[in-house]
């Protein structure tokens, strides 16, 4: 059975029309217009148990609303959802209890207590008991090597403490599957590291199933075995990562910064984007060669003194590559917020 089912799902805004001018904003407060609009626009995918997917697109996508849902945060405005065979609009507490939930911009530790004493209070919250918890906190401890840090008080952790300690309490009470909404945000390349680190052990030992928001290729090229890419609230592709992510990022640019400059710096497989004094920007495609082929043979004719390969943006692959049509887009521009429908 799949642990997650989603089934055309739809979810609608209500918005108010901003109009530009005084005039304009004096006409909205006394005769607000009002229009739906769709964040979610029938959305469906399945997830089987074990799976760890990508769920990218650009901003506005329609991630967090989709996450929302499955969370039952938000009920969907049409179409149905199961999270292991459990409706979370009908039983929200029992699918809480299904799923661990980290966003990496926000906490759910508590600021003004110390780490054990967080993890103490969300024990209790979801009612876990105590021997199951030595044992579970006994693996965390271990794997996200929280010791050094159990009795600082959350304020003073450093982001990639906190980042783990996050983890460690999403996973408190051994969810079947775990949200996790840009878990390496802002960290650096150490921490981001171990968060990977330990989602793949979980995944591969617990069979841990993993929904990924991301907006870092690393992250989906280190941890996804599948994509499943949306834009204007649509499922614009689902399938797995090695023929995905080809399509989503074709190029990549090598920065390169010569010792003296030089006469021949083209090469057949790359093209020279710009030339700027001795630093040198080449454009290749990956399926074309590879970085490493590339710096081999360039570096064989150039007296390189420094290099390094700057990858695509996700977000701006996506939107160059599944443009839509405004007609198809469903999203408004200029417009506030009001409720959900
Ligand atoms: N409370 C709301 N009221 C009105 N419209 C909303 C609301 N929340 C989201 N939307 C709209 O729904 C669409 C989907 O938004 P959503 O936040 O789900 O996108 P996202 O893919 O998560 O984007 P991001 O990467 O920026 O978080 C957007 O057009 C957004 O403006």
């Amino acid at each position: 059975m799949a642990v997650i089912e989603v089934d055309n799902i739809v979810k609608e805004y209500m918005v108010v029309k901003k109009e530009g001018g005084l005039r304009g904003a004096v006409k909205g407060l006394l005769f607000p217009e009002r229009r739906k609009v769709r964040g979610v626009d029938g959305i469906s995918f399945k997830i089987e148990p074990g799976e760890i997917v990508g769920y990218i697109g650009p901003n506005g996508a329609g991630k967090s609303t989709t996450i929302k849902m499955l969370t039952g945060i938000l009920h969907p405005t049409s179409g149905s959802i199961r999270v292991c065979g459990i409706s979370p609009q009908e039983d929200r507490k029992a699918v809480v209890g299904k799923l661990g939930v980290v966003f990496g911009q926000r906490t759910q530790l508590y600021w003004d207590l110390r780490l054990a004493e967080s993890f103490e209070l969300l024990r209790r919250i979801y009612q876990v008991d105590e021997s199951t918890y030595r044992e579970t906190m006994a693996t965390l401890e271990r794997v996200l090597k929280l010791g050094e840090f159990m009795d600082t008080p959350v304020r003073q952790l450093s982001l990639g403490q906190r980042m783990r300690g996050d983890l460690a309490a999403a996973m408190l009470h051994s969810p079947s599957v775990l949200f996790l909404d840009e878990p390496t945000i802002g960290l650096d390349a150490e921490a981001k590291h171990a968060i990977r680190d330990f989602i793949k052990q979980m995944n591969r030992e617990r069979g841990l199933t993993v929904i990924l928001t991301t907006h870092d290729l690393d992250d989906v090229e280190q941890l996804c075995s599948r994509l499943v890419i949306v834009n204007h609230g649509k499922v614009v592709e689902d399938g797995p990562i090695g023929t995905l992510i080809g399509k989503l990022t074709p190029k990549r640019q090598l920065v390169v910064e010569l010792e003296r400059p030089c006469a021949d710096i083209a090469h057949p497989a790359a093209e020279v984007l710009k030339q700027e004094g001795l630093k040198i920007w080449y454009q290749f495609e990956k399926q074309r060669i590879t970085a490493a082929e590339l710096i081999a043979d360039l570096s064989r004719k150039l007296p390189i003194q420094d290099l390094s390969v700057k990858e695509p943006d996700i977000e701006d692959a996506i939107r160059e590559v599944y443009k839509a049509k405004p007609e198809e887009a469903g999203v408004v521009e200029a417009t506030e917020p009001v409720a959900a429908v």
